[in-house]
Parts: structure tokens; C-alpha cells; sequence
């Protein structure tokens, strides 16, 4: 079942430049959905037209799914700051007249008892962050749209809440802005890709990797490449990715061997050399510089 379908979407706040553009996306039941894209590049735009807080300048939306069925974590937070936790979760519970022991229960499992009788005035970025989450999913909504709901969280926070999205009831469909390709990649299992206010890739996550496994090498370094090092490498072999500690390729545009062998002559030490295995940041780098 589609809870919502977008076709050819644009938006434009002022009817000159598009933010969105051609958008034709379904949101389907069981779906985990990952929107990546650049700063700027349109991602809250998208969400609030799904959620229907903006209107398209042009396009058609149909909904299968009421406003009660749907959860927002936005990226400003919507909670009450003169609140409590607890009485944050009260408030969202009788809005959406959930029952109240769910407020408990997500109290306790998201780990958030010490922080319950505090006011939301007085929390750090990332107790807050993890409020609202709690917030946007009191009334076990069918469509979960989660506009970065890792940020401003720790190691043991963020995988917490990456813990309750995997095991967040399986039919109903969650949507996840993130900058966290990590993130993404243990959540969702579609991801679309905007470049330029249009959706560039809308595919699988295995598929997106398969299709990229049997051409990315990645080779590992000790020492870490400098920008003068980086520079002399990017001359030669213009379209590989040079990060700190690493090195990646593509055996379709250059042959293994000559990398290695220019990293040798520029001093830089090789760790190992890893082939067939891509991850969505390589993939989202690669994409980008193809278009760029
Ligand atoms: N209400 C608005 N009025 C005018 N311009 C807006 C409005 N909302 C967003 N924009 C513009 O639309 C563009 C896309 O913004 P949006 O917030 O959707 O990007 P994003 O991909 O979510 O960015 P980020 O990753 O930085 O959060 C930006 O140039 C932004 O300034």
C-alpha cells in the first residue's frame, strides 16, 4: 500500500528559483526510506510537502494516510520548553489521545528517567533531540518522517534510537533525513539521493551497493595523505576520492596498479588494499563528483 505518492513535484518559494524540482516519489508501507543530499539541497523542503505543511507550487500529491497516522521529528524541535519531559510526553499523548502508560514505557526505553522531571529549558541539544524523537512517535504513527534524528546525540544515544527504528512495527514506513551516512545505512534499505533539487538516484540500499561493489576499490594508508600529496595524486588520476587515510577508486576508469604505484613513489604507506566493498558515503561521493 502507497501512503502517499508525489508526482512531478516543484517548489518554489519565490517563482523564480526551484528548490524541488520533477519529484515523483510513493511512499510505500514496510518502507525505510533515507533522503540524502547536500546542505541546502531541498531535503526539509521535500518532507514538509509529504507532510503537507508546505503546498507545491506545482505537482500532484494523493494521500492514502490522515494526519493523525503520521509522526514528525522536525529538525527545529517542536517541544515545550517551560514543560517537563514527562509533561512534554503528557501533552502529545492526550493530543493525540494515545494512552497514557506509553509515556512510561518511553520514559524507560529511551533510557530518559533521570532527565523525565526536568524542564525542557534546562536539558542539553541532545536530551532535547531526544524528546522530541519520543514526541513524534507517542501515538505509534504509520508513517514516521524523522528529519535528522541522530544529530546533537552520542555514541550510546544515537544508537539507541538507531536500536527503536529497527525494531519500529515493520508495515508501517519511516522516512530519514541524515548527514550520517552510517546512520542511514543501518536504517533504511531505500535511499533517494537530491542533487540540485531533483532526485538523482531512488534505489534499493543493496542494489546501490551491488552496482557499485564490482568497480570500488578502497585503498587503506598509514600515513596520512597531505594536501600536497592529495593534489599530485587528483593531477594524475583526476576522479579517484582522496580522504585522510584513504584512497578510492574505480577499476572501471583507472587500473589499481598505477594508483598503487604513484602512492609508493609519494612516500604515502599502504595498509591494505580493500576491493568489492561499498559504502553508501563512497557511493554518494562518487555520484556527486560524476554530476559536478
Ligand atoms: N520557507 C522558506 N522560504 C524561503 N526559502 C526557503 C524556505 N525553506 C527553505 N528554503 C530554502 O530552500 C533551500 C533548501 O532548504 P532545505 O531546508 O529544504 O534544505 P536541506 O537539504 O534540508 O538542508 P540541510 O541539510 O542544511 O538541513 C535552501 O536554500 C533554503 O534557504
Amino acid at each position: 500500500m502507497n501512503y502517499i505518492e508525489l508526482h512531478n513535484i516543484a517548489k518554489s518559494f519565490d517563482n523564480k528559483n526551484y528548490i524541488l524540482k520533477d519529484i515523483n516519489l510513493s511512499l510505500h508501507q514496510g518502507d525505510r526510506v533515507g533522503i540524502i543530499g547536500g546542505i541546502g539541497s531541498g531535503k526539509t523542503t521535500l518532507l514538509r510537502i509529504i507532510l503537507g505543511l508546505y503546498t507545491p507550487t506545482s505537482g500532484k500529491i494523493n494521500r492514502n494516510i490522515s494526519n493523525h497516522e503520521i509522526g514528525y521529528l522536525p529538525s527545529t524541535k517542536g517541544i515545550i520548553e517551560e514543560f517537563t519531559v514527562r509533561e512534554n510526553l503528557i501533552f502529545w499523548s492526550q493530543t493525540y489521545q494515545s494512552p497514557i502508560h506509553v509515556v512510561e514505557e518511553l520514559i524507560d526505553r529511551l533510557n530518559m528517567d533521570k532527565m523525565a522531571d526536568k524542564k525542557v529549558s534546562l536539558l542539553s541539544s541532545g536530551m532535547k533531540q531526544k524528546l522530541a524523537f519520543a514526541c513524534s512517535i507517542i501515538h505509534s504513527p504509520k508513517l514516521l518522517i524523522l528529519d535528522e534524528p541522530t544529530v546533537n546525540l552520542d555514541v550510546e544515544n544515537r544508537s539507541l534510537i538507531k536500536k527503536f527504528i529497527q525494531e519500529y512495527p515493520k508495515e508501517s514506513c519511516i522516512v530519514i533525513t541524515s548527514h550520517n551516512f552510517d546512520d542511514i545505512e543501518h536504517m533504511c534499505n531505500r535511499i533517494v539521493m537530491i542533487v540540485d533539487g531533483t532526485i538523482k538516484v531512488k534505489e534499493e540500499l543493496n542494489k546501490l551497493k551491488s552496482d557499485f561493489q564490482s568497480s570500488l576499490v578502497r585503498i587503506r594508508t598509514i600515513s596520512k595523505i597531505n594536501q600536497q600529496q592529495s593534489i599530485l595524486i587528483k593531477e594524475e588520476f583526476p576522479n579517484v576520492l582522496v580522504k585522510d587515510h584513504e584512497v578510492i577508486l574505480d577499476k572501471q576508469i583507472y587500473k589499481l596498479n598505477d594508483v598503487l604505484l604513484k602512492l609508493i613513489h609519494l612516500n604515502i604507506e599502504i595498509r591494505d588494499v580493500l576491493e568489492n566493498e561499498a559504502i553508501l558515503e563512497d557511493i554518494y561521493l562518487r555520484l556527486n563528483k560524476k554530476e559536478g
